[in-house]
Parts: C-alpha cells; sequence; structure tokens
C-alpha cells in the first residue's frame, strides 16, 4: 500500500483468542494483529461492523472464504473478538471504530423493498436468511416493505418520504428496481428523489442490473456481494431511457426488444414451469418457426456509428397517444405538468438514420447483461448516455443457432447478420408479421409488456402503450446507484 497514511490512530496489547498481542488502527484505515502470523483486515472493505459485547470489541466481518491458499471468491461473515486492555482504551477503540466507519460515507438507514413473488418466489427467504443479517452487522437501520402487487413499489416509490433514507434497496429481479425508478420520476419533485442511491440484491429471474454492476468489478452475482456493495456505499450514475408515445412515458433502466428477445421472454411464460428451461426451450420453438416483422427503426447515432442505415428526417411527429392505463385522465394532466418529462433535447434536429425492415429481432441495451445469463451489449456503460442497439434482420439458421448460443458471451454482436451500434435517441415504428400480417408483435421494456399487437400474445391484456410508433431518448447518469466500486 505505497502512499497510504500509515499513522495509527490507535494502538494497544489487546486479548485476541486468548492471545496478547498488539493491535493498531491505522488512518489508511487498516487493523493490523498478530494470530498465528500477522493479521489485517481493510475496515472500508471488509468490516461490516462493530459491536461492544462486554469487556470485549466484536469487529464484524465479511470476507471471502478460502480453499486451502486460494481464495474461493465466497463471501462469509466472520467475527473477530478481541479484548482491549484497558476500560479506557475500550471506550477509545469505540470510538476510533466509529469515527472512521463514520467518515467513509456509508448509508445508515435503508428503505428495503422485498418482492416475495419474483423469481423462485424466494425473495423473502433470501432476505431474512442473506441480507438482513448483513445489514444488522453493519448496523444499517432498515424499513421493510414487502411488495403485495404490481406496481406496489412504483405507488410506495412515488410518495416516500426520501429525506428519511439514505437509499431504496431491492431484493428482487429488475422489475422491481424498474418501479423505483418510474414512482421516483413521477413525482413533482423527482429532480432530487431521483439522486437516492439505488440498490439491487439479486432475487428474481432477470437480474441484469445486478450482474451488470458486479460483473464490471470481476464479482459473482451473489447476494452477499451486492449487499457488501451497499453496505460500503459506493455509487456510480446509471442512463435512463424516456420511451415516449403520445402523453406516456415509461422510464427504463435495462433494455427494450422487439422481436425475437420479447417473444422468447414474454410467450415462455407459459412454459414457466420448466423454470429457467423455459427461455431456451421456447428459443428453440420459435427459432424453429421464425418470425419476420415488417416496420422500421430510425436513430440518432453515436459519433463513430453515422455510416449505420440511411439518413432520414426525424419521424416523431405523428407518434400516437398511449394507453395510459394507469393514470386516470387529471392525474395523466398532473403527471404531465409537474413529473419528468424525459430529456431535454432537441430531437427534430438531430442527425436520424434509418433502417427498414423486415427484422428478426431489435433489442436496445442500457447496461452490458439483460439476466445473468445474458450478456446482450458486451460494450454498453452505465453512464454514456447511449444506448446499445442490436439489430438482426434476415440471417440463415446455421448461423442463427449458433449466435443464439453465444448470448452468454456477448459473442453474438461479432455476427456479420447482427448490427451492434450505439444510439443517443431511436424510434420504433413495428409492423406485422411478414408471413401473417394479422398479427402482430409485442414490445418489452426491462421484462414487462410495454404494448401487444393484433393476434399477440395475451393481446386481450391491456398494456400501457399501443402497438405503434415509440420514442426512445437518453438522459445520462440520471438515476444513481450503489456499485462494488
Ligand atoms: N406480491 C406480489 N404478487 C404478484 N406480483 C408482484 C408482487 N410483488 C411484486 N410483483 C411483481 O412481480 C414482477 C416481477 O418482479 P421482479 O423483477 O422482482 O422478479 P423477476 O422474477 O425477475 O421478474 P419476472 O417475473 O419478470 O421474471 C414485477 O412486475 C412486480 O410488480
Amino acid at each position: 500500500m505505497e502512499g497510504s497514511d500509515r499513522r495509527p490512530l490507535i494502538t494497544d496489547r489487546v486479548t485476541v483468542n486468548g492471545t496478547v498481542t498488539p493491535l493498531a488502527l491505522l488512518a489508511d484505515g487498516r487493523l493490523w494483529w498478530s494470530e498465528s502470523g500477522q493479521r489485517c483486515l481493510v475496515v472500508e472493505k471488509d468490516v461490516l461492523g462493530f459491536i461492544a459485547d462486554g469487556p470485549y470489541i466484536k469487529i464484524k466481518t465479511l470476507v471471502e472464504k478460502r480453499d486451502g491458499c486460494c481464495s474461493s471468491g465466497h463471501l462469509v461473515r466472520n467475527d473477530v473478538v478481541f479484548q482491549p486492555s484497558s476500560h479506557e482504551l475500550h471506550a477509545l477503540w469505540c470510538n476510533k471504530l466509529r469515527e472512521f466507519i463514520d467518515s467513509i460515507g456509508r448509508p445508515k438507514r435503508l428503505f428495503v423493498f422485498v418482492n416475495p413473488y419474483g423469481g423462485k418466489k424466494s425473495g423473502k427467504k433470501i432476505f431474512v436468511d442473506k441480507v438482513k443479517p448483513l445489514l444488522e452487522d453493519a448496523q444499517i437501520q432498515i424499513t421493510v416493505q414487502e411488495t403485495k402487487h404490481q406496481l406496489h413499489a412504483k405507488e410506495i416509490a412515488h410518495s416516500l418520504d426520501i429525506t428519511k433514507y439514505d437509499g431504496i434497496v431491492c431484493v428482487s429481479g429488475d422489475g422491481i428496481l424498474v418501479e423505483v425508478v418510474n414512482g421516483l420520476l413521477q413525482r413533482e419533485d423527482w429532480d432530487t428523489a431521483i439522486k437516492i442511491p439505488l440498490g439491487v440484491v439479486p432475487a428474481g429471474t432477470g437480474n441484469g442490473i445486478a450482474k451488470s454492476l458486479l460483473d464490471a468489478v470481476g464479482d459473482p452475482c451473489a447476494v452477499a456481494n451486492a449487499v457488501l456493495a451497499i453496505i460500503r456505499g459506493h455509487k456510480r450514475l446509471l442512463d435512463v431511457a424516456t420511451i415516449t408515445q403520445g402523453e406516456t412515458r415509461f422510464f427504463s433502466v435495462l433494455m427494450l426488444a422487439w422481436g425475437l428477445i420479447a417473444d422468447v421472454d414474454i410467450e415462455s411464460e407459459k412454459y414457466r414451469w420448466m423454470g429457467s428451461a423455459r427461455l431456451d426451450f421456447y428459443a428453440l420453438c420459435r427459432f424453429i418457426n421464425l418470425r419476420h416483422y415488417n416496420g422500421c427503426v430510425s436513430f440518432v447515432p453515436a459519433p463513430g456509428f453515422e455510416a449505420y442505415g440511411e439518413p432520414t428526417s426525424y419521424r416523431g411527429k405523428s407518434i400516437s397517444k398511449g394507453n395510459n392505463i394507469d393514470l386516470s385522465e387529471a392525474e395523466s394532466v398532473k403527471l404531465q405538468r409537474f413529473c419528468y418529462q424525459g430529456p431535454e433535447i432537441d430531437v427534430e434536429n438531430l442527425n436520424w438514420r434509418i433502417i427498414n425492415g423486415p427484422f428478426i429481432s431489435i433489442w436496445l441495451h442500457n447496461v452490458p447483461w439483460g439476466a445473468e445469463d445474458t450478456m446482450a451489449a458486451p460494450d454498453a456503460k452505465f453512464s454514456d448516455g447511449y444506448l446499445d442497439l442490436i439489430v438482426m434482420k434476415n440471417c440463415p439458421k446455421l448461423p442463427l443457432l449458433s449466435l443464439m448460443s453465444e448470448l452468454s458471451t456477448g459473442g453474438h454482436v461479432k455476427s456479420p447478420y447482427v448490427t451492434y451500434i450505439k444510439v443517443k435517441a431511436f424510434i420504433l415504428e413495428p409492423g406485422p408479421r411478414t408471413k401473417d400480417q394479422g398479427k402482430e408483435g409485442i414490445i418489452d421494456s426491462d421484462g414487462e409488456v410495454l404494448a401487444r399487437g393484433k393476434g399477440s400474445y395475451k393481446c386481450e391484456k391491456k398494456a400501457l402503450m399501443t402497438y405503434d410508433k415509440l420514442q426512445i431518448t437518453v438522459d445520462q447518469g440520471l438515476a444513481t446507484v450503489f456499485t462494488p466500486i
């Protein structure tokens, strides 16, 4: 640790496991002692908190389990217990440790959503067994709210007194995080509300945001790693995309899909009993009976991608009215006036390009991972202000099979049948299937159905938007998320 501050904040001769040893807390936040060799804990990284227990002090740690001399990458809780040499030093140790932990900007009060329904319906168990004990070790005050129904988290985020919390945590899949972002951005005080740091602990089927954050630093997408990131309180900005159709808006942090990916994501629900195999099984079904969709996409390319597509003018003027299903007329007018309206971009005067269909798949991604095993957009960045666009038009069956098998590594974007670019704004004009003009598709954003076309799966169910033209713009780094580093 070259250049680190080795000044001792406190030193003492303490008893650890019956052995008397020197113990020092250095200004750089390392705790040094001897116990069958030199031992060191980096408070910022390894220590959750501490408690005074009679004459002892218990340091609560979360450290990598070691298999022999190698670290396993698996985090385990462990207490380091020591007895200071006197009553006065006991009090001084507590003061110095508290001062140090307080100085590193950790959250002290968190509002925690637990989705008991997501994934394998194990959100509650994950929270009780794995999340709560760590937050308790870190002495973080928590207010827990189980989500009772769809959009419950959005309702709560919409009216929560955010001044009482240092962050909002979602023990769920991506769905609850997206609801929270939508709730915050539909508040009158959205510009301050959206700054509250958001944490996500993977407990759903699709844990794309958690996987993207943890994988970015080489950590496994595990509950303990996600909770440790929240406790340590590091933050990073996250782009938010605004999907607009008339007066209707949906705020997305993960992705938008139309065509093959949306069909597999949504229609495979009927095979939920298969577990996660449903996605592979249904992808194979769709592969055998491949659909092509008419339509077109226009976009504003990021620098370096200007050569893709053909030049066009802004095509958003006739973007129709959405369905506004969860809003009354009065609420909708109020929202329009006060809530976040999307980024202030002069869309009409940007350099628009167009790609005409038919398409097999259109996918827009904000972060690299769409789910724990799907690296949709390997070059996506959390806050670059761009979305990664993955377009697949025609593709023979064999290369299609091969690129579908490469989704877990991100290798699909290198296929000559895939166009992979970054865009600043985007317009989707979805059409019907080429072989059956009476049937349209599904538009999926962040795992939820945004629009269902005629003759599509469960088309009788209402969705937020209509299967029609919609526009997407990105606000760079609008949201803040807890991150491992
Ligand atoms: N108590 C509940 N009962 C039914 N649905 C709920 C409940 N609480 C939350 N939900 C809904 O569950 C959906 C899925 O949530 P989440 O993203 O956490 O899990 P997931 O397993 O990753 O998602 P998916 O079911 O889309 O695969 C969200 O749309 C949310 O509104």
